[in-house]
């Protein structure tokens, strides 16, 4: 979490004065917001829910899931911050978890086991996010989707699919959460960099799988001096980054903590965009005309629509042009089945 987000959390949680900073705050300093996670009692979603608890943005939070999310929201709405919270367990309740949602976060979906690729999680995950974007298209046809559920790749395409069909669709209020990249390049570029972490930029481009993560670390911040081997290595780094937690996590799933920080920092984004907070900028997979790709990951400008632009890719070294080459086929491919399941 950023250091402002935290600063703001400890005034309104420690001050013994924490109500009147509180009431004052909500009224008159902060807008109302409603956030829905879909998929909150899981390995993401519980962390993820309490982050967002977290977040003074956040004036309601919607808990669902199909499977124990009373426990998790009773215990999630104990804590002394400004949202309320509200816990929604079953289908019947889909549509009053989403109704007003300014934000709706998915990580609803299973995840990976050791030798499985993201794109194995497909069968699964599809149906499931075809059945939520269909009940967001009816209950908040205007809120930010920020989507988690793996492949990324396709469940991006996939919704954009049911929200045309719906007739809903906006481009600027769709976003594959592509920022568990860009954390972990910002951690690998800092190790090596020998910079302070917290001062690292670095963007992450093209997709969210393997070889269509495209760290470009000739563009990253503080400038380091790094050779051609330790740029590939901490490329590959990031682009296996999933995979190393995933067998680490030895069959148990993958990345829920990591991700549940990666997915509160750009839901916290889209609020700040939608609050009008100028010069918000996170990377992020939307509709894209940055390369022939109909989606693609580069850093984009959030505003009170949602994406206000999406941004160009800037100077590319050779390494990563082409890396850029080589993801194209892969990533094409899995939005083009994402489309096609959608629209079977
Ligand atoms: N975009 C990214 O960078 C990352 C994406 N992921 C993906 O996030 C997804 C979730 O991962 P975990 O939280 O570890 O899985 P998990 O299995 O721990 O939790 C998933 C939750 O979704 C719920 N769920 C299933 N169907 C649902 C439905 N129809 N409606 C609402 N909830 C439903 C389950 O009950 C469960 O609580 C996976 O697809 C995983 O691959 C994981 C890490 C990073
Ligand atoms: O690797 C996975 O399956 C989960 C994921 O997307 C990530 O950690 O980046």
């Amino acid at each position: 979490m950023r250091a402002s987000m935290l600063r703001s959390i400890k005034s309104l949680t420690t001050s013994p004065s924490s109500h009147i900073l509180r009431r004052g705050y909500a009224s008159e300093a902060v807008p109302e917001r409603k956030v829905t996670v879909l998929g909150a009692a899981g390995g993401i979603g519980q962390p993820l829910s309490l982050l967002m608890k977290l977040n003074p943005l956040v004036s309601n939070l919607a808990l669902y899931d199909i499977a124990n999310t009373p426990g998790v929201a009773a215990d999630v709405s104990h804590i002394n911050t400004r949202s309320e919270v509200v816990g929604y367990a079953s289908d019947a309740e889909l549509g009053k978890a989403l109704e007003g949602a300014d934000v709706v976060i998915i990580p609803a979906g299973v995840p990976r086991k050791p030798g499985m690729t993201r794109d194995d999680l497909f069968n699964i995950n599809a149906g499931i996010v075809k059945g939520l974007c269909e009940a967001i298209a009816k209950h908040c046809p205007n809120a930010l989707v920020n989507m988690i559920s793996n492949p990324v790749n396709s469940t991006v395409p996939i919704a954009a699919e049911v929200f045309k069909k719906a007739g809903t669709y906006d481009p600027k209020r769709l976003f594959g959460v592509t920022t568990l990249d860009v954390v972990r390049a910002k951690t690998f570029y800092a190790g090596k960099a020998m910079v302070p972490v917290a001062e690292v930029n670095v963007p992450v481009v093209g997709g969210h799988a393997g070889i269509t993560i495209l760290p470009l670390f000739s563009q990253a911040t503080p400038k380091a001096n790094l050779s051609d081997e330790v740029i590939t290595a901490l490329t590959k780094r990031t682009q296996d980054g999933g995979t190393e937690v995933v067998e680490a996590k030895a069959g148990k799933g993958s990345a829920t903590l990591s991700m549940a920080y990666a997915g509160a920092i750009f839901a916290d984004a889209c609020l700040k965009g939608l609050n009008g907070v100028p010069d918000v900028i996170e990377c992020s997979f939307v509709q894209s005309t940055v390369t022939e790709l109909p989606f693609f990951a580069s850093r984009v400008r959030l505003g009170k629509n949602g994406v206000e632009e999406v941004l160009g890719l800037g100077p590319l070294s050779d390494f990563e042009k082409e890396g850029l080459e080589k993801l194209k086929p892969e990533l094409k491919s899995s939005i083009e089945k994402g489309i096609k399941f959608a629209i079977q």
